[in-house]
């Protein structure tokens, strides 16, 4: 009886996972949610606020919120930081002079009570174009081998082509699985 209840509450109870998408403007988080819920390229202009879109993966439903990266936006970051699961860092990868300003956004975030479970994927955003920070260049500027108290991991992506948003999500979903 146990073990049926058991494989009915997993079949019926959807529970949703949340993610924020957070980043400086221009990253790609706009593009990258839409990729992620119908597969195409928007045309996107600087999100005021948030978006979101709920995900299924093999059964796994996330719930994405995609949050706007403006100076003026980032101090309400927090306001969306309650029973977030993942936490995605979208770095475009050709702003060398911002990567200080997303190091300096990224450890206020983990040091916050609320994200203290939280997993934390790196997308290295904007691989197709020539010269970019690679995803060793981008590690090392985040300093990202210092991150102990968070699972996390760092995956080079390309929003346009959609190319490495599967392994993206794919090491959230394993990261669900060893829970
Ligand atoms: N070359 C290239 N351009 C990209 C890529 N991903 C996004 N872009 C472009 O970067 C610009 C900004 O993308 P958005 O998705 O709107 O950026 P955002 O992070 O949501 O920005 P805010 O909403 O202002 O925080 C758009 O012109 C996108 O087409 C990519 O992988 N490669
Ligand atoms: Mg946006």
């Amino acid at each position: 009886m146990g073990i049926i209840f058991t494989k009915l509450w997993r079949l019926f109870n959807h529970q949703e996972h949340k993610v924020i998408i957070v980043g400086l403007d221009n990253a790609g988080k706009t593009t990258i949610l839409y990729q992620f819920s119908m597969n195409e390229v928007v045309h996107t202009s600087p999100t005021i606020g948030s978006n979101v879109e709920e995900i299924v993966v093999n059964n796994t439903h996330f719930l994405m919120w995609d949050i706007g990266g403006q100076e003026s936006l980032r101090s309400s970051w927090n306001t969306y930081y309650t029973n977030t699961e993942f936490v995605i860092v979208v770095v475009d990868s050709t702003d060398r002079e911002r990567i200080s300003v997303t190091r300096e956004e990224l450890y206020r975030m983990l040091a916050h009570e609320d994200l203290r479970k939280a997993g934390l994927l790196v997308f290295a955003n904007k691989q197709d174009v020539k010269g970019c920070m690679t995803v060793a260049e981008i590690s090392q500027s985040l300093q990202l081998t210092s991150v102990k108290d968070h699972q996390w991991h760092i995956q080079a992506c390309c929003a346009l082509t959609g190319e490495g948003l599967c392994q993206g999500l794919e090491w959230m979903m394993s990261q669900l699985r060893v829970r």
